[in-house]
């Protein structure tokens, strides 16, 4: 027996959800590219929770579900109202999403039936968690769902206060689009690993949210920003990237487990990081991005992920540095989900093994004479 390390290239799971073949990502057999240039985040939701893209009806019925269920929990809320100051931004979304399942008379339903409605519940209300959690540290009122026809649409509303513009409205829309599924990525594989047991969605989609926070997966969209803004300006990119490469620090938003060749989804990012850059007059992030970028991808080989681009054009939205990871929450709801659906449907736990490479032969020593 021996190990692999971080499990690369182990083929863990049969999935027809999404896949990656030489550098192309597609989901349920469309390529990103078509996707991102055409469909909505709620046809994405369909596509990859039913397995094909909606009719007209089934679109509508998916919308008003949705908006159906958007209310979080009045206790959730006072949860959230309680947490101590400037906590963790993910680390109050995982508790708020356990939260979700004390309120919920059928969290322990494993039905299809039941599964498939708790999927739509979660993806309605955690961008009303996100939305809430950002007002009341500010100390202002959560906001209720306006019921529009758009997660994007609903979440900005519920975040300001006010009602989006069109830019806004689909530049985010898009970004959900990018980020929604992605094989068997870490939080993806901890869901599955999860729901495996039997256990619950809402424990499934908990597990999830704790695993994207770390910075080698959704937490690097912030520690971009974090990264662009103690850069501070693009004169200050060249000597900054080569300082940290040559102490051997790893540069954010750079590098994929999956692809070497550079990730699909991060032209769509860069063209929004431009766009919007030029829309409001302010092409600063986006120009010390493409700096970064052009470095980076000459001096090491790697090249950006989904996350480097995406973090300025949240910042760009003028949406706060540490609601990224969750809105990239807001969009692997709907991939965990699929993937939860997608493993009770065919179950088996999943339990591989370890190489074990600690002491042999020991005995116990007596505390008296250790
Ligand atoms: C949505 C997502 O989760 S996308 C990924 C988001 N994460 C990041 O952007 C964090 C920065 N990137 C990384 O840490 C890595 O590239 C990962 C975690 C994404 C992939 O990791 P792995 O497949 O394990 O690659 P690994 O870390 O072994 O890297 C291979 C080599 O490239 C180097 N490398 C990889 N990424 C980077 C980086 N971003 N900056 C500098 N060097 C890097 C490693 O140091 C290593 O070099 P070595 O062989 O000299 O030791
Ligand atoms: O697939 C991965 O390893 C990371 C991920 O979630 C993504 O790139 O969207």
């Amino acid at each position: 027996m021996s190990a692999t390390k971080g499990l690369e290239g182990i083929v863990a799971t049969t999935s027809s959800i999404s896949s990656i073949v030489d550098g192309v990502l597609t989901y349920r057999g469309i390529d990103i590219d078509d996707l991102a240039e055409n469909a909505t985040f709620e046809e994405v939701i369909y596509l990859l929770w039913f397995g094909k893209l909606p009719t007209q009806t089934e679109l509508e019925k998916l919308q008003s579900d949705l908006n159906a269920y958007s209310k979080v929990p009045d206790a959730v809320i006072a949860q959230l109202k309680a947490f101590p100051k400037g906590v963790n931004s993910m680390a109050a979304l995982r508790t708020a999403v356990s939260a979700l399942a004390l309120y919920d008379d059928e969290a322990n339903d494993l039905s299809q039936e039941s599964n498939v409605r708790k999927a739509i519940k979660l993806q309605a209300q955690i961008p009303g968690i996100i939305a809430a959690f950002a007002r009341i540290r500010e100390g202002k009122e959560p906001v209720a769902s306006p019921g529009y026809s758009s997660v994007a649409a609903n979440f900005l509303y519920q975040l300001t206060g006010n009602e989006p513009d069109k830019v806004a409205i689909e530049a985010l829309d898009k970004a959900l689009v990018l980020h929604a599924d992605h094989e068997l990525n870490a939080s993806t594989f901890a869901a599955r690993v999860t729901v495996a047991t039997l256990t619950d969605i809402y424990s499934g989609i908990t597990s999830a949210i704790g695993t994207l926070k770390g910075p080698l997966h959704g937490g690097a969209n912030e520690a971009v920003m974090a990264m662009l803004e103690e850069i501070g300006t693009v004169e200050n990119v060249v000597p900054y990237i080569n300082d940290k490469l040559e102490r051997k620090d790893k540069i954010m938003g750079f590098g994929h487990r999956v692809y070497k060749n550079g990730d699909p989804r991060a032209k769509h990012l860069q063209k929004m990081s431009y766009e919007l850059g030029k829309l409001t007059g302010n092409l600063k992030w986006y120009e010390m991005s493409i700096k970064a970028d052009e470095l980076v991808t000459s001096l090491k080989g790697l090249k950006p992920n989904v996350d480097f681009y995406s973090a300025s054009v949240y910042t760009t939205l003028e949406i706060p540095r540490d609601l990224f990871t969750p809105i990239f929450a807001i969009s692997r709801t709907s991939g965990w989900a699929a993937h939860i659906l997608e493993q009770y449907e065919n179950n088996r736990l999943i339990r591989p093994r370890a190489e074990y490479t600690g002491p042999v032969n020991q005995k116990y020593i007596p505390i008296s004479e250790r």
